[in-house]
Parts: C-alpha cells; structure tokens; sequence
C-alpha cells in the first residue's frame, strides 16, 4: 500500500489551485492525501468534502504579513501552537513527506516537517518573488520548484490541462478579455469602463471578471453605457471564455499569468501594486523581458497607450507562448520529488 502524503498552503486562489493540483496527482498515483490548510481564509471552501482526501485539517492560523507589531506576534504565537498538532497527525499517519504551496496557512506544517525526522520537505513557489515562509524555510526543503527560478528542476507551471487544449494562435482582434484574479480588480474593472465606447466602436467584444464585490457595480455601468458585454463575477469555465478571446487585460498573479501563457493568448498585465515585495509586477516583467507580454503600472495606463498595443501584431506574441510553457508540470514535479525521498 502507498504512504499517505501531507499537502499543505492556501490563503488564496492562486495557493489554492496548485495545492488541488498536487492533490489530484497523487491521488491519481494511488497515494493517500491529507490536506493541512487554515480554518481562516479559503481553504475549507476548496477542501472541505474533497473525496480524494483522506483527512482535511483546517487550523486556526492567521497571515503574519501586513499586521501591526502585537497583531504579528499573536498571529506567529497561533502558528507555534499548531506545529506540535501537526507533528501529531505525522506521527500518527508515518508522514515522510511535505508538500508546501506557500501562504500563511502553511506555516504550521512546514515547520513541523522540518522539526520532525525522516521527514522531507518540499516547497513548490509560484512568485518571482519568494513569499515570507518559503523565503525563510527554504534552506530546509528538499527541494524548491519555482517557473522564475533558473535552478528549478522543473520550470513549467501546474496549469489545467483545458487552458492548453482551449489555446489558439490568435490572428485577428474580434474581443478582449478583461481579468481581475480570483478576487477581482477595481483598477482593472474601471479601466474596462474607459475603454468600453471605444472597443465597441472598433467592434470588439468585451468579456470581463469582475469578482463578486464589484459585480453590480460594473453591470450596471455596462447597461448604463448601452454596451452588450459578457460580464460575470466569476467563472468555474475560465478556459473557455479565454479561448473566445483574442487579447486580455489582467493582473499578474502567477496563476492566471501562465493560464494565459498555456492558452497562447496576448496579454497587457496591469500588476496589483500592493502585492507583498510587488511580486506581480516582477511576474509579468519576467514574461515582458522575453518580449512575451505586455506590462504597464496602474499609474502608466491610459486608452491612447492601450489602443496602440491592440493594433500591434500580437499574432508574433500569441505563436512565441506556444513554447512558453509544456503541459504535464505536476506530473514532471511529482516524478521529481519520488526520485529525491
Ligand atoms: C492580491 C494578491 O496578492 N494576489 C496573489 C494571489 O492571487 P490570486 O489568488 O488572484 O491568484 P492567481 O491569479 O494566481 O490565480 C487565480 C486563479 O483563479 C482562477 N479564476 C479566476 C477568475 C475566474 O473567474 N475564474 C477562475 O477560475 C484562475 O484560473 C486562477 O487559477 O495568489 C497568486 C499566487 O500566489 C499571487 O501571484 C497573487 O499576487
């Protein structure tokens, strides 16, 4: 019988979609998998009732990142006493081997398996930049995966396999896409409204994720302006509307940016400027230096800039991500971390 496995991270979407990614692919190997995440945040939405799991635990962890001096102090104090149930669950379900995705729901787990012998770490980094937890646990790790990192063994990201199948080489302009991340983005919300009359009068279909807490808002404006736009707070079939479109408007989170690099599809990244060390502009910069993307701050963009991008010739853009990115990343770092434990 195969060991059990302890995947562990989340806080947000992009945490989140690897860690399922990684569940999903030993699950499929046949091993048992527990999923270590926090009580506060996203994780037991994606993980609550997942049948491939053999156990779920949602501790009662907080983010340490962006709190005040006392605020820190309770939120790594939290942490300290979560370590010693996580070295319980090891013990009592003979863990060899830590799976982390990062974020601060992590952080438990991971400084059990280091704590813990016989017990191999292994961090998976989506960011250019690497997040507060896997920057300081990192020299423990059996091994770090990373897409930005030149030393990674493995340097395709775990994208879903319909990003890939739903790609096409992208030579004409007929609509754009307007993406916010799992949370949506005002910014990029109310960028969108600029420019709606004008993508209209050029003929151009707008799609458009708004997340939940703009939804009404930007619906609203849309009829307002007289402008039939495929508007929606968020999708379970993000591939397809990405297929549909020829150009997109999107943060940098790393998930999405290479979801659209699977997808061939030409991007004008507009980062979240208060992402931690603004790792989301290094992101898109990353793709931008290989002349893969376009990238401009929130305080660079206007409709003039905006039109002009539209009217280069993207197609170039669109064929160059055809080799940007491979299909089976989780397979190859899965293969990857069985060869080195
Ligand atoms: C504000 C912030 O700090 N955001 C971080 C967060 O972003 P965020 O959680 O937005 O992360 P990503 O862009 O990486 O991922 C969003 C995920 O949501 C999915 N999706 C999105 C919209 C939709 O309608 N349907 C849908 O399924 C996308 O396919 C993608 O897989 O985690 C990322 C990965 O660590 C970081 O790079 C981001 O910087």
């Amino acid at each position: 019988m195969k060991e059990t496995v302890v995947i562990t991270g989340g806080g947000t979407g992009g945490h989140l979609k690897v860690a399922d990614a990684f569940i999903e692919e030993f699950h499929k190997r046949g091993f048992k998998v527990i999923f270590i995440g926090s009580a506060n945040g996203q994780d037991p939405n994606w993980f609550e009732d997942d049948k491939r799991l053999k156990k779920a635990f949602f501790l009662d962890t907080k983010g340490v990142v962006n709190k005040s001096f006392f605020g820190k102090i309770k939120a790594l104090m939290q942490i300290v006493s979560q370590v010693s149930k996580c070295r319980t669950i090891f013990e009592k379900f003979n863990i060899s081997r830590v799976i982390s995705v990062g974020g601060f729901s992590a952080a438990p787990a991971t400084f059990a398996a280091i704590t813990t012998v016989d017990c191999y770490l292994f961090i998976h980094e989506q960011n250019s930049v690497m997040g507060k937890l896997n920057e300081k646990t990192a020299r423990f790790a059996s091994e770090i995966y990373s897409s930005f990192l030149p030393q990674s063994p493995v340097k395709d990201y775990p994208v879903n396999d319909d990003f890939f199948d739903n790609a096409r080489i992208r030579d004409e302009l007929k609509s754009v896409i307007f993406l916010g991340g799992s949370q949506g983005a005002r910014a990029i919300n109310d960028f969108a409204l600029k420019v709606a009359t004008d993508l209209t009068r050029l003929k151009i279909k707008i799609i458009h994720q708004t997340g939940k807490a703009d939804f009404e808002r930007v619906k609203d404006a849309y009829e307002n302006l007289g402008i039939e736009a495929d508007v929606f707070a968020f999708t379970n079939n993000l591939p397809e509307k990405m297929n549909e479109a020829d150009f997109a408007v999107s943060r940098a989170g790393a998930s999405t940016l290479w979801e659209l690099c699977a997808n061939s599809l030409p991007t004008l990244f507009i980062p979240f400027p208060h992402a931690a060390k603004d790792h989301q502009y290094t992101n898109a910069k990353f793709l931008e230096d290989k002349g893969l993307c376009y990238l401009l701050r929130e305080e660079e963009l206007s409709k003039e800039k905006f039109i002009e991008i539209l009217k280069k010739d993207n197609y170039i853009i669109s064929k160059k991500l055809v080799d940007s990115i491979k299909y089976n990343a989780i397979e190859s770092i899965v293969d990857d971390m069985l060869d080195k434990s």
